[in-house]
């Protein structure tokens, strides 16, 4: 199961130049800085862009190879642009039910219940468009997109018209769709967080390349990233809920090499969750303090040290147990003071972890 492409475009200014095999499942994210080529790439896979000579195959389904491409409404995908484009004149359920009659030979591989549920638009059916907010009319494009019968949706952006609090509103209907159906999604974002929470994979693209790609938790644990993060260099973890301290409400959360504290979320013992650790919340100490407010210290074992882009900084890779990784941000200056070198089992002592779904 997989995703097959290579594309080729070149604009006077510009050329997208990418060769990839992503999971046939889950969410890849499109990652990079404005003007890379992530909306480019994804209207190539869609057929809107002509790329004579490119190859675009879906889970098995050649959708484009060689002379063989197959126009755009011919490609059983779902695209969600970052302004929904919704019939304003029409009601909720109109629009969707112009989803629905798109599905054509796709077959209806969501039920309308099942969308209308998923995105929790039951109460607005009988509404016109144009009176919704913008998170409100992204969800019912979502709804409308996966009523087409999608065997692939095509995310760009979809949360970047929308102010903190819209997004904050539209994150868990997002979670919901790209978690509990099988349908593969690619998605298009400039913003870290909004990776972390989603994506299982990562493209990072810069100036029309693939710069790094792979699982989401080890493209995001490599020091040596030609992408710099900056504040948001950091890690993710995929864990389980396995102790709730109800006093105290904390959650202590398991992961493959540790366990680590952090604000009880709520979920019961058993759940899967995912936590995000920022570099810049990770300090290094050659043995465990027992007089720190600090709840969470790890024995970890530095596996590569890399420069920061400010002179001052580097970035170290830390391994806990056999296959989770930290990354700590540190001065170059204490890096030194504690003689960390490669193979050296020291002591992570952990700021802060959100618990990010
Ligand atoms: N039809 C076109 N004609 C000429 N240049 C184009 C065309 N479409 C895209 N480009 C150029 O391709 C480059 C990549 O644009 P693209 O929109 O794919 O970037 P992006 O990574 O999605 O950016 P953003 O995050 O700002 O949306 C830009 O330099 C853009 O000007």
């Amino acid at each position: 199961m997989s995703l097959d492409i290579r594309f080729r475009q070149d604009f006077p200014d510009f050329t997208l130049d990418v060769d990839l095999s992503l999971p046939g499942q889950g969410v890849s994210a499109l990652f990079g800085p404005s003007g890379c080529g992530k909306s480019t790439l994804l209207r190539c896979i869609a057929g809107l862009n002509p790329t004579p000579g490119g190859r675009c195959v879906v889970n098995g389904a050649v959708w484009q190879d060689g002379a063989h491409s197959l126009p755009t409404h011919r490609r059983p995908l779902g695209y969600v642009f970052q302004e929904p484009t919704l019939f304003a004149h029409l009601s909720v359920q109109a629009n969707l039910d112009y989803g629905r009659r798109r599905a054509g030979d796709a077959g209806q591989r969501v039920a309308r219940e099942r969308a209308i549920d998923l995105l929790g638009i039951g109460h607005l059916l009988q509404r016109r468009t144009d009176g919704l907010s913008g998170g409100e009319r992204q969800r019912i494009a979502i709804a409308r997109a996966l009523l087409t019968g999608p065997q692939l949706l095509l995310m760009d952006e979809p949360m970047a018209a929308l102010d903190l609090a819209r997004k904050n509103e539209l994150m868990p209907y997002l979670e919901r769709v790209t978690r509990e159906l099988d349908i593969p999604v690619v998605y298009v974002s400039h913003a870290p967080d909004e990776v972390a929470r989603l994506a299982h994979h990562i493209v990072a693209m810069e100036t029309g390349r693939v710069v790094a790609a792979g699982p989401l938790a080890e493209v995001l644990a490599r020091v040596h990233l030609p992408i710099r993060l900056g504040e948001d260099a950091g890690v993710v973890l995929d864990g389980v809920v396995v102790e709730r301290d109800v006093q105290w409400h904390l959650a202590r959360i398991a992961f493959p090499g540790g366990c680590l504290w952090v604000r009880d979320g709520g979920q019961d013992k058993g759940t899967p969750v995912r936590i995000r650790i920022l570099a810049r919340d990770v300090s290094l100490a050659l043995s465990p303090t027992a007089d720190t407010s600090l709840l969470n210290s790890l024995p970890v074992v530095v596996d590569q040290i890399a420069d920061e882009s400010h002179p001052a900084l580097a970035l170290c890779r830390l391994r806990v147990g056999n296959s989770s990784s930290l990354v700590a941000r540190l001065t170059r200056r204490s890096a030194a003071a504690l003689r960390l070198a490669q193979g050296q089992t020291v002591w992570a002592q952990i700021k802060a972890v959100a618990l990010i779904g």
